[in-house]
């Protein structure tokens, strides 16, 4: 096995803990992660101790979710999210926060976990407490359920949506009794809050195996507990690339299929301001482009830079034969006469000044655009001058 380099600074808080007289180790996603030989991002801690015996332990402790046995321990400047061992999770949507009952045993806490390749613990010596053979199940790239598939997508459904995610990000099988549980009970989605459905469907289409998470969410039947999605043959459609984010992915269905809309997406799937923007903005360029069949400098110039690696990725997404087009949109950009309306030449101060007899009204507005989309498409060149003689000789649509 590789080394354990990663787990140093969670192994000083697992020994301080121990000092203290109680027992932690590394879950979770960290230790599959790990064993799969993947990045190790967030490491979990799970502890016989009580948040408040953590806080006694540590000077930096966030309270993050006492009620749940969680608190953030801070160490060399990283989090580390510290949890009371517990045998039933406290689900906000579907089962009742006080039902969780903590215990002192590691083996009572793996028990409740969803799947053996998450129900790993790894000791501060970097050994395994694997009772569900999860380190197999790695190797063999299987997603099991711990124990019977039924009871643990009855306890929390959305776990259902999270076997799905973990094949297409791990490019797993899902195993028969798990997958067979899947098929029975994709109803039971319908139980749990779209929000935290859509986090997990977010993930599948992001994952490197998503062809095979979009698969699986026909042949399960949980497509049909997913809004707008259920209407659509997605098995048929699959997108050409992966998608990162909700705003790639509705914006390659609107552009599949005219008969839905971004705004039903935004309503049902409860999605944020953030993502309405982005998803409006790449839908907008996306149809420039189409249109123009090229990247040109009104679409370089309205699409906001973040957003082109989304433009890239949506492109291939629609179409494989497309290139990359982010080197495209980047080299466009740089040779765009100005960057952003500030930095025009002739602001609507120098405008009004100039037709100070015209009352103040919307035409300065669209004057002002009219100005900024002939300089940056370099129909105009950004001199004061140049520009104020050019609306000189432009009939002003208030004197018409
Ligand atoms: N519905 C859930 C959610 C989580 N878990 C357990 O809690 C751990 C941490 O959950 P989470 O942080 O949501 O996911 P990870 O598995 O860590 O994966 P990632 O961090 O990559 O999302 C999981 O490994 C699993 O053991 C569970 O049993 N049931």
């Amino acid at each position: 096995m590789s080394n354990l380099e990663v787990f140093k600074p969670a192994f000083e808080v697992i020994q301080k803990i121990e000092e203290a007289g109680g027992e932690a180790y590394i879950v979770g996603g960290a230790v599959r992660d790990y064993l799969s030989g993947r990045p190790v991002n967030d490491i979990d801690i799970a502890t016989s101790e009580t948040p408040e015996q953590i806080q006694e332990i540590f000077e930096k402790v966030i309270p993050v979710g006492i009620e749940h046995g969680t608190v953030i321990v801070r160490h060399r400047s990283i989090s580390y999210e510290v949890t009371t061992y517990r045998v039933e999770e406290g689900y906000e949507d579907y089962r009742h926060p006080d039902e969780v009952t903590f215990v002192r045993d590691i083996n009572l806490d793996l028990a409740r976990r969803d799947f053996t390749i998450n129900a790993i613990a790894m000791s501060r010596s970097g050994k395994l407490i694997d009772p569900y053979n999860g380190h197999d199940a790695i190797r063999n790239q299987s997603i099991e359920a711990v124990g019977m598939p039924e009871e643990r997508f009855e306890e929390d459904p959305l776990r259902m949506m999270r076997a799905v995610r973990f094949a297409s990000q791990l490019s797993f099988q899902i195993e028969k009794k798990t997958e067979e549980a899947l098929n029975q009970l994709s109803h039971l989605l319908e139980h749990i809050s779209v929000e935290r459905v859509a986090v997990e469907t977010e993930k599948i289409f992001r994952g490197p195996d998503y062809a095979l998470g979009v698969e699986l969410l026909h042949t399960t039947g949980l497509k049909n507990h997913l809004p707008i999605l259920k209407d659509l043959d997605i098995h048929k459609n699959v997108p050409e690339s992966s998608l990162y984010g909700w705003h790639e992915i509705i914006a390659y269905y609107v552009s599949q299929y005219p008969q839905i809309s971004a705004e039903d997406f935004m309503k049902l799937w409860k999605l944020s301001k953030d993502t309405k923007k982005k998803t409006e903005q790449l839908l907008l360029a996306y149809k420039r482009y189409k249109k123009d069949k090229k990247v040109n400098a009104w679409l370089v110039y309205q699409l906001d830079e973040e957003l082109f690696p989304s433009f890239s990725r949506l492109s291939s997404a629609l179409d494989s034969e497309e290139e990359d087009l982010n080197e495209a949109l980047t080299r466009r950009k740089q040779q765009l006469p100005i960057q952003e309306k500030k930095e025009l030449s002739f602001q609507a101060s120098d405008l009004l000044q100039l037709l100070s007899d015209l009352p103040k009204g919307p035409w300065i507005s669209e004057w002002m655009s009219k100005i900024e989309h002939h300089v940056v498409t370099g129909k105009i060149e950004n001199d004061y001058e140049i520009i104020k003689e050019w609306v000189r000789e432009w009939n002003p649509p208030a004197r018409n």
